[in-house]
């Protein structure tokens, strides 16, 4: 079966975890575009939910599929995130971001009360850090910022080359905020929850791409079937 076929199944299966009226998180990327075509099939059969874009790619997806949108502005709480993942470890920690929607994923998944993270099973690693870590950054002041990220690194026991993420033109990517992305290629990284502590205080980072605690259930589609792991 190929790739996009298992990342259906998932979105598929998370499908079956959303009720009537519920608010929800629409994810960003090729898995949770899936989702947003699934959900759009049940509004066109009747189901009632709304739901709050991590992009405006999601949000134009939406849009075509019919599903009703909100924003939190309006609501300031959903009942429930269903978003992909570039890499998901055994504690449910992600690396999120492969897309450039790092930032409004984790504003949406934190103001959600859970988070199913949907995948193909080749997400699922033992230690996080094979799929750079993106980091969105301010332009202002880069040097300074990434001088800060590269002690960031080193206090947490990690090591590796910072790229400046480029767009199809050439020239930096700029996120859906305004931001840029520094992708860190950094091996593994040993203690998700400690970098991701280091990359928070620093003034330059807008947001990085490790999600800690808030995937509650990863549903994983593979050749032998879907596996439903819950965070312990
Ligand atoms: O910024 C993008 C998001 O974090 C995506 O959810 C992530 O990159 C996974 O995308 P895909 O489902 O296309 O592998």
């Amino acid at each position: 079966m190929d790739m996009d076929a298992l990342k259906r199944q998932a979105a598929a299966r998370a499908l079956e975890e959303v009720r009537d009226g519920m608010k929800l998180g629409l994810g960003t990327g090729s898995t949770a575009k899936h989702f947003v075509e699934l959900l759009g099939d049940k509004v066109r059969a009747g189901m009632k939910v709304i739901g709050v874009p991590t992009s405006e790619a999601t949000r134009a997806d939406a849009i075509r599929c019919g599903v009703p949108l909100t924003t939190l502005d309006e609501i300031d709480h959903l009942d429930l995130t269903i978003d992909g993942a570039d890499e998901i470890d055994p504690a449910l920690n992600l690396i999120k971001g492969g897309g450039g929607a790092l930032l409004r994923e984790k504003i949406v998944a934190a103001a959600s009360d859970r988070m199913i993270v949907i995948a193909d099973d080749s997400k699922w690693v033992d230690v996080l850090g094979r799929f750079p870590l993106p980091v969105e950054v301010i332009p202002f002041g880069l040097a300074a910022t990434q001088a800060a990220m590269a002690r960031a690194f080193t206090d947490a026991g990690v090591s590796g080359q910072m790229v400046i993420r480029k767009g199809k033109d050439g020239h930096a990517f700029v996120t859906d905020g305004g931001h840029w992305i520094i992708d860190a290629h950094l091996g593994r990284i040993g203690d998700p929850p400690r970098l991701a502590g280091l990359l928070s205080v620093i003034p330059g980072v807008v947001e990085h791409g490790l999600f800690i605690g808030l995937g509650s259930v990863a549903v994983l589609a593979g050749a032998q079937g879907i596996r439903v792991v819950e965070r312990r």
